[in-house]
This record gives C-alpha cells, structure tokens and sequence, in this order.
C-alpha cells in the first residue's frame, strides 16, 4: 500500500480539521441570521419613510442636499436616528450630537469602519484614499502616518510655507481680484504640494498638472462619495456591466475620474523618487519617509506613496471651500466684516496679522468657526459601517448597515446653535469678547476614530488667509452695468464636499499701505 506523504497527511488531517471548523461557521452564521431576524422582530429599527417590497425606500431617497431631507425626517419621527431600507442596504442616519457622540466615540470599536462603495473604491480607483478604507490594519498604518506628518507640531514647523504662499495668494488677489476662486485653490494646493512632495505649482492661471490631479481626484470624491449616489453601491455586481451598456453611463464617469485620481496617486510621488536618485530632492515628507526606508520595502513605498496622495488630494480640498464661503459671508454681511476689520487693526498696525497675533484676534476666529458651521464643507460625514450588530435608545440596529452622520442637522441644531441659520461669529463669543471654550464647531471635521487628520493645518491655512485678506482688502458685492449691486445666488454644489458656485464680488485694497505690508509680509 503506496504510503502517505507528510503533505498528504498534512492535508488530510487539515480537511478533518476544516469539516467541524465549516460546519461551525456554518452553524453560527444561520445562528447570526436567526438572531438578526428575531432581534428585528423583537426589537424595532428607528422609524423612517414606509418601505415597498424588494426595492425598500429607493424612491424615498432624496438626491439633492439630502441632509436637508434626513434632519425634516428625524423632525417628523422625531428621532436622533432614521432607518430606511433601499434594495436591501439598511441605511441609518444619526442626526444628532448626542448619538453621533454615543456611537461614534464610545462605541467607536463597532463604528469606525467604511461601506464598500464600489464606484469610488473600485471604479474610480480610489482605494489607496484613507477616507474609503475599511478600518482594518492598513487603515491603521495609513492613517498613523498621516496623523503624524499632519499633528499640530507640523502645522507650526510649516508655518513659513504657510506665510509665502499666503503672501503669493494676496499678490494674486491684488493683481486680479476676478480671479479669486483660482487664486484660493492655487493657496491650497502650493502648500500642500510643497509640503507633501517639495515642488511647486505653476503660477496661478496657468495650467497646473498637479492641482487639475488634485481637483479631479477631489471633484470624483465630491460626486460618488456620498453613498448610494450610484446604484451600484446598493448592487455591486453591477460594476461588471460594460460602459456600452444602455444606463451604464457610470462607467465612462468613474473612467475619465480614474484618469485624474492616477495620476495624482503616482506621478508626484514619482518625481519625488527621481530627483532623489539624482541627489537634488527638496526636503518634504515624501523625500524624509522615503530616506528612512531600507532598500526594496515595497510596501512601506506603497504606504508612503498612498498617504501622500491622501495628503495631497484632501490638503488641496476642504480649505478652498471655506474661502470660497468666507468671500460670500464678507459680501452679504458688510458689517460682520467691519468688525472683523476693526479687531485686526486694534491689535495690528503697519504690518499684516502673522501667527503670533492669533490669541488676541478672538472674533477672526469666531468668524472662521462661524463658516465653518453655516457652510458645513462635509454636510453628510464619510459614511460608516456598522461592524456588529448593535442597539440604540431601544432600536435594534443591524451588522453591516451602512450609518451616514448628518452632520449639517448637527450644526443647525437650534438647541445647540441659537438661530442657527442666522450667519453670526458671537455665538462662539463669551459676554467679554474672549472665544468661549464651550462652544465648538467640532463636528465638522467629522467623529471618532475617523476624525479628520488634517484639521490643525486647515484651521492654520484658514486663520493667516482670512486675517491677511480681511487686513489687506474690502470685500463688496460687485456692480452690474447699470450700476446696481449684484447679490450672489449663494448656491452650492451637490455631493460629499459642498462649494459655493462661482460668484462676482469686488475686492479692492484698503489702502495704499495694504499694498506695502502685502509686499512686506515675512521679508
Ligand atoms: C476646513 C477643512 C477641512 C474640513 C472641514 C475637513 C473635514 C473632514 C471630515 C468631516 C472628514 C470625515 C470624518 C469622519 O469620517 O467622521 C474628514 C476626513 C479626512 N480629512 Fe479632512 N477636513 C478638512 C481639511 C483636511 C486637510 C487639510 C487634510 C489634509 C491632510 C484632511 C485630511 C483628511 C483625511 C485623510 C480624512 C480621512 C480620515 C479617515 O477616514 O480616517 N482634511 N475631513
């Protein structure tokens, strides 16, 4: 009798191992379901809109500003949470800070993780972003090292690349006032570029292949983020259907995005490599990451070469639509501006405000709080997914629902924010003028594990822009032919990330010394 090999009977033994071990996972998972169907039937999900069989609330869900729609349904049920069901996904919305806290932050072990999202993760190729990563380990190691190149004490070491390109910015502001949505976005992505890869951008105007990278790659998060954009988040089988196949228009969207989102994860970090081998790197966290690698780590370049796209791309982002609102605040409130104004020049005479004068500018800092909470840039947070079954306040809710933070209900919480769709910085203000360290605008940068790595740099760029321009220039509503005053429309974008639509506004130097002190700025 031909005798066994070792291998054999190693995998002989494994298969004996492997029937109980099935047949277990079997038993548990009918069990998990079993559970699942009497907990649903014992205990209630949060109340939503009436489902119809198999397709659920589909038709329920609203396409547009749907924050908006989810708070008018948390009113009407009057709940902290609503519950729909669409082709079989249960989707829960938190629209409230008190269970957003609970279960973002205390139960943030069940709550931290991402929805498979298969139109940004897989057809627009955004897997290598820290936002759309599951919480799993390489989550883990991406966002460890992006904690770290964006903590505080970073914020402050770039202070100086933070001060010239904020004085580049002002140039351009004086030189072509019209163009100031492109001299915002030029800001943020030359010091994200410089900081992340050491180069620089193109003068602003000019085609830049790097900020048209980072706007595609942030444009492509901007239109599918926002779960169940696309059908095919609720049916992933559904990213096999070709391009040519009538109603699989995602398809060709997703691939003219890819092209952008590419080249914005390879091509600087290549550039990087390259004048690393020639010797002629300028320092950057790319170039210090890479020198501390030893030869043929493959993965820690991959690590290297994702978190600095992730860095790139959402560094080039958030910060731009906060300027953008802050223009169209300063237009519609004249007065809000005056005061600002008049703070900055008590406290700073024949220079600009620098970092050293933030303490002692509390309203500029209560106004950038103010934009941030009027204008959520992130109204519906990245969505989560619930990794095990859980419940709240008496509901049941289920393993692998997909939990969507409202975070625009949470800032226009009336119980949180007096008259909260009323634009005013003193909400943020004691009685004395000093910021008050109750009151905060944390929720738009998110919860939790999952709270946004990049927010000291963004509150940083904020600050020196907003006190510079408010220093240096009157912003007012520009003038038609005719001679009258022309309101913006205050509109904004669809999607994950919210921008103010291009408006007219004029913006003019205050005086002829603005000029000096523009010119003079960190010499
Ligand atoms: C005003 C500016 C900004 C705002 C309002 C903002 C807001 C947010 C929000 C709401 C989230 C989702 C958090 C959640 O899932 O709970 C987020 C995530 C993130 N933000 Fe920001 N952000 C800003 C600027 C930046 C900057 C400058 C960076 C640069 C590195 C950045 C990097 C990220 C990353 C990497 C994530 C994903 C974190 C993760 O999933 O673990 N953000 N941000």
């Amino acid at each position: 009798m031909p005798s066994l090999s070792t291998d054999t009977t190693h995998t002989l033994a494994t298969r004996t191992i492997q029937v109980p071990v099935a047949l277990l996972a079997l038993v548990s998972t009918l069990l998990g379901l079993l559970f699942t169907r009497m907990a649903r039937r014992r205990f209630a999900m949060p109340p939503g809109p009436k489902p119809l069989p198999i397709i659920g609330n589909y038709f329920d869900m609203p396409t547009h500003e749907q924050w908006k729609t989810y708070k008018q349904w948390s009113e009407h049920y009057d709940s902290d949470l609503v519950h729909v069901n669409v082709l079989g996904t249960d989707v829960i919305i938190v629209n409230t800070v008190t269970a957003a806290d609970e279960l973002f932050r205390r139960r943030s072990a069940l709550y931290s993780s991402r929805p498979k999202m298969p139109m940004i993760r897989d057809l627009i190729g955004l897997k290598w972003h820290l936002a759309f990563m599951p919480h799993q380990e390489t989550w883990r190691a991406n966002r460890k090292i992006v904690g770290q190149e964006q903590s505080p004490q970073h914020t402050i070491n770039t202070r100086p690349q933070q001060l010239k390109w904020t004085r580049t910015y002002l140039q351009n502001l004086m030189n072509s006032p019209d163009n100031f949505f492109e001299h915002i976005q030029h800001l943020a992505s030359a010091v994200v570029l410089e900081d992340v890869y050491g180069l620089q951008v193109k003068p602003s105007g000019t085609p830049d292949p790097f900020i048209r990278a980072a706007t595609g790659a942030v444009e492509a998060m901007g239109a599918a983020g926002i779960y169940g954009t696309y059908l095919v988040d609720y049916l992933p089988i559904l990213k096999y259907v070709p391009s040519w196949f009538p109603g699989a228009e995602f398809q060709s969207a997703a691939k003219k995005w890819r092209e952008s989102t590419d080249v914005a994860a390879s091509v600087p970090f290549k550039l990087v490599k390259e004048a690393m081998a020639e010797g002629d790197a300028a320092l950057s966290i790319t170039s210090k990451l890479l020198a501390k690698l030893s030869a043929g780590d493959v993965a820690g370049e991959t690590l290297i070469r994702h978190t600095g796209a992730t860095m790139f791309s959402q560094g080039s982002a958030a910060s731009v639509s906060a300027l953008r609102t802050f223009f169209l605040i300063m237009v519609l409130h004249p007065e809000i501006q005056a005061k600002a104004q008049a703070e900055i020049d008590s406290i700073v005479r024949g220079r600009l405000p620098t970092f050293a004068d933030m303490d002692a500018l509390p309203y500029v800092s209560a106004l950038i709080k103010e934009v941030l909470r009027w204008a959520p840039i992130v109204p519906l947070a990245f969505p989560r997914q619930l990794e095990a079954d859980d419940m709240y306040d008496g509901y049941f809710l289920p393993a692998g629902s997909v939990i969507v933070p409202n975070t625009w209900a949470i800032l226009q919480d009336p119980t949180t924010y007096r008259n909260p769709t009323v634009f005013d910085p003193t909400r943020f203000l004691t009685r004395e003028g000093t910021l008050d360290p109750s009151k905060n605008v944390d929720p738009a940068f998110g919860y939790g594990r999952r709270v946004c790595p990049g927010r000291s740099a963004a509150m940083s760029m904020m600050y020196i822009s907003i006190a510079t321009t408010l220093a240096a220039f009157n912003v007012t509503k520009a003038v038609d032919e005719d001679g009258f005053h022309i309101k913006p429309s205050c509109e904004y974008t669809a999607g994950l990330l919210r921008y103010a639509k291009p408006f007219k506004c004029e913006i003019e130097l205050r005086s002829a010394e603005a000029e000096m002190m523009i010119h003079a700025m960190n010499d």
